[in-house]
């Protein structure tokens, strides 16, 4: 466009001033043209010329007709897999693949997430896992990444698997990958024989299978199938049966070898043993997931291997919202014909989609900002209120995060008076931000100004946890709010004509045929899609996707699709995963597209380098107050409720957001070398909390003290007793320790509170699932006690902070106090208050041998522990080991 501007400028400029000559009007027409040239490509690059000259061709009718959507359609066999009483396995997939990175394996793996059914993924040559625990089976399934590795195991395996297979009713699936060209070849010791490497056509599933459900038998999927590398399965014995099949390509090897009559033979490609001869279910697949199908009978496989313990529900929701509605450019927004269009198919879905509806979200500030024809078409979706549903997308289509709370209130009222005039009734119950922002990483004023001006109670995003892998977009509940996953269907604001799409009209069509947007469907039971405004002007690109998708799915599988409103899609969707609800904060620092819809205002650098974990009662506070005095190591501002420990992660803070942590630190700015900290000593033994702090701040240093556990649970029981707690004040401690399965409940929860945290083992364990071994630095409390200058000194060196502070002239023993205290003059030490240090009676010798017989296995455990991360034992750790107690 510059280039444009400034040769208009010369242009003038040139006439102006002098008189033309004949050359210099030549050369001025040469520029014109020229210029004009430019122009051109510059608005044919931009597609703004393909909105004028492609509006006028009509757009295209969906795609995808079948046999199955015939008036003489058969009904098709849903099969209820959930037929064998009294399983005794667990819902979990048992993957072995060849090694963790190859393809196969890891698109097995994929749908299982996607399908979010658990798995253990194991390499195949390896000693197989533990199948069983406590009479109980593992694993439902078996897969095999290769059959090849299946039938090459060694014996001892081989045996071991199919006994429990046999034992616990296990099926087993595998895919054929024979690394030769093969012909007629026996499968190893079964009656069954393989060709191999073969090139396929016109595949169609067996109608009458028992392991179909999600996929509709009796269609035939015509032309050549990917690849040329299948195999198909010749069976010798009544065991097996052909679950799918198709016809031999006729440029394929062996054709001649294999069948006269290379049209019309149907060869199995894949097939069920019933395990007449063993006792054993297995299904073989002659090819991977190429062929979009695979996918599907893959699930349906695994649903009938595992007696439907392992399925996915036949009903399928889905909610199709047109967000930024009055919002696009003119050009590319919907006209009267348009909107014609948008009704009829919705009238038309109805009849496939239960319920079905589109979900308008609306814009009011953009509101007749299109040509003529446009502002008519504004005026007829205004007219035509009344059948589709409404929510709020914000006045301006702002970006929530850029503005405080009394200006996204003005701006949601303006959008709630622009729907009050135009007589639109909005389902309050239900809003999206635009581009995402505010919704995660969460922006607390949207949040707030949503409940106040539309009492919203759910939205969607695709941002959480993140855009990509898709597959992992998950659901959360914020402030009452629920947010639900939001899938893309590739349809964006400048996706308007089917050849402007990604790839091209080709991969649009791959996507509904079974590949990305029907994966999407498949693999989720509830989607939420989100198009746009422009994709249902112009080519009515929107319409067409949808419309084709929807009956592709009829045609190929007996998934049951749904709409219902938002209200009540929260509501199902928690009710399917209500493991989603707690949200898990991670930090938008380390995802580009989170940055970018982060209020400004916000810094990670308000977040902790380092945590001081606890346990409690092993020295913690004092740890504290010494990382104090270090001018570099800074530590969070206090809470009112629970003075130095913000305790986060643990309990109900954690549902106060980030907004909320982050207010506890100061910022200390890009350059600082400040590395700030927080300290709470309840964090160590809470299941919860190393996974929820993994996920904000994976690359946080962790700090945990132990000293004898038997000691530190006497501590504790004394520290509750000055609270006045009264469960302490009402047994003496022997009584705490020593309580049974039938003590009172009250008892019980004393005993775990007081001895679980002393199973440091475990709870170290626990965070080394998530941290690695050099996160973490484990000190021996008894040596801070003892010896803390030795102690931060090592501190220091593990935090690679700068050693500025010789701790030596820091701190000083305080004999009337019995502690290290810090210096604060020539003669003045500063201690911990009276909470610590406390005066108590001796710990009576009955709960001395109790306990020391209890924590037994616990310390060599951590003995066992502290040996293999290369890390010293405490001088009490081998006192307790070698006495004999
Ligand atoms: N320098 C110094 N001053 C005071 N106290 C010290 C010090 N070093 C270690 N200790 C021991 O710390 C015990 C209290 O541990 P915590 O601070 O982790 O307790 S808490 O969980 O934060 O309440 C406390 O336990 P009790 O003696 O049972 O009170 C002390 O033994």
């Amino acid at each position: 466009m510059l280039s444009v501007s400034h040769g208009c400028t010369a242009l003038v400029r040139l006439f102006l001033v002098r008189q033309p000559t004949i050359t210099k009007s030549i050369a001025v027409l040469l520029i014109f043209c020229v210029l004009s040239l430019l122009g051109l490509s510059y608005y044919v690059s931009t597609g703004v010329l393909n909105v004028v000259s492609k509006s006028s061709s009509p757009p295209p009718p969906p795609i995808v007709s079948c046999l199955s959507l015939s008036t003489d359609r058969k009904p098709s066999m849903v099969n209820d897999h959930s037929a064998m009483p009294q399983l005794r396995t667990v819902s979990k997939v048992l993957v072995l693949v060849e090694t963790p990175f190859t393809k196969m394996g890891q698109e097995v793996i994929a749908i299982l997430e996607a399908t979010r059914i658990r798995y253990k993924m194991e390499i195949a040559q390896k000693r197989l896992p533990n199948l069983t625990h406590q009479d109980k089976g593992r694993y439902g399934v078996v897969i095999f990444e290769r059959l090849e590795s299946y039938l090459n195991m060694d014996n001892w395996n081989r045996q071991l698997l199919d006994k429990y297979c046999r034992e616990y009713g296990v099926g087993i699936m595998a895919f054929a990958h024979p690394d030769e060209r093969l012909f007629n070849a026996q499968v190893k010791d079964f009656p069954l024989f393989v060709h191999s490497k073969l090139s396929m056509r016109d595949y169609r599933v067996k109608t009458a299978s028992p392991v179909l459900r999600i996929v509709r038998g009796g269609e035939v999927a015509r032309g050549v199938m990917p690849g040329d590398d299948w195999t198909v399965f010749v069976p010798n014995h009544t065991t097996y049966e052909p679950i799918a099949c198709a016809k031999l390509n006729p440029t394929s090897p062996f054709v001649l070898q294999i069948s006269d009559d290379v049209s019309e033979i149907l060869h199995t490609t894949i097939i069920r043993d019933r395990g007449e001869l063993d006792g054993i279910q297995r299904v073989f697949f002659g090819n991977s997931f190429k062929f979009w199908l695979h996918r599907p009978l893959f699930l349906d496989v695994l649903s009938f291997l595992s007696h439907g313990k392992l399925s996915i529900p036949l009903e399928h929701y889905i909610l199709i919202d047109i967000d930024d509605i009055f919002v696009s450019k003119p050009g590319t927004r919907m006209k009267p014909k348009d909107v014609q269009a948008l009704l009829e198919t919705q009238t038309h879905l109805q009849q496939s989609v239960d319920g079905f509806h589109f979900n308008l979200g609306f814009s009011g500030k953009y509101f007749h900002h299109g040509s003529e024809e446009e502002n008519a078409g504004d005026d007829m979706l205004i007219e035509s209120r009344e059948h589709f549903w409404w929510f709020d997308h914000t006045w301006s289509h702002m970006q929530s995060h850029q503005y405080n709370i009394s200006e996204i209130i003005r701006d949601l009222t303006l959008n709630k008076e622009f729907a009050k005039r135009h007589g639109i009734v909005v389902n309050n119950s239900y809003a999206v931000a635009p581009h995402h922002a505010g919704v995660y990483p969460v922006h607390e004023p949207l949040y707030e100004a949503w409940k106040k001006i539309w009492k919203v109670k759910v939205t969607s995003s695709e941002e959480y946890p993140h855009l990509n892998p898709a597959r992992y977009r998950r659901g959360f509940m914020y402030r009452g709010i629920k947010v639900l996953p939001r899938q893309t269907c590739g349809l964006f604001t400048h996706t308007i004509f089917i050849d402007k799409f990604p790839g091209g009209k080709m991969k649009l069509n791959q996507s509904i045929r079974g590949g990305e947007l029907f994966r999407t469907i498949l693999f989720n039971p509830i989607s939420i899609f989100m198009t746009h405004l422009s994709n249902y002007g112009s080519d009515r690109l929107g319409l067409y996707t949808f419309e084709s998708v929807i009956k592709f799915i009829q045609c190929w599988t007996n998934l049951k699709l749904k709409t219902v409103e938002p209200l009540k899609l929260g509501s199902i969707y928690f009710d399917m995963f209500p493991g989603e609800i707690d949200p898990v904060w991670r930090n938008p620092c380390n995802d580009k597209r989170h940055m970018a819809i982060w209020s400004a205002s916000k810094s990670c650098r308000r977040l902790p380098n380092f945590l001081v974990i606890g346990p409690q009662k092993t020295g913690t506070t004092a740890l504290y107050d010494f990382l104090g005095i270090h001018p570099l190591l800074v530590s969070n501002y206090n809470s009112l409720t629970t003075y130095e420990e913000v305790q986060f992660f643990k309990g109900k803070n954690y549902y106060k957001g980030l907004d909320w942590y982050m207010k506890f630190y100061p910022d200390p700015g890009e350059d600082s070398n400040v590395m700030l900290f927080e300290k709470s000593a309840n964090y160590f033994d809470s299941e919860l909390v190393p996974s929820r702090a993994y996920a904000l701040l994976p690359n946080a240093k962790l700090i945990c003290t132990i000293i004898d556990p038997a000691k530190r649970a006497y501590s504790w029981y004394q520290h509750q007793r000055a609270h006045q707690e009264i469960s302490a004040l009402s047994y003496t401690f022997y009584e705490v320790v020593t309580a049974g399965d039938s003590a009172t409940k009250e008892l019980r929860d004393l005993r775990y509170r007081c001895l679980n945290p002393g199973h440091y083992a475990y709870h170290i364990e626990n965070w080394l699932d998530h941290y690695n071994d050099e996160q973490m630095l484990i000190i021996d409390g008894e040596k801070l006690r003892l010896n803390p200058i030795l102690v931060m000194d090592e501190v220091q060196r593990f935090l690679q902070v700068d050693p500025v502070i010789d701790y030596s002239t820091k701190l000083k023993y305080n004999p009337k106090k019995g502690f290290f205290c810090q210096v604060m003059g020539v003669n003045h030490t500063k201690c911990l208050g009276k909470e610590k240090g406390r005066l108590y009676p001796e710990m009576d010798t009955q709960s001395q041998l109790y306990l020391a017989h209890y924590y037994r296995k616990h310390n060599i455990a951590l003995s066992k522990l502290l040996t293999s991360m290369g890390r010293p034992i405490p001088t009490w750790l081998k006192e307790q080991l070698t006495d004999q107690k």
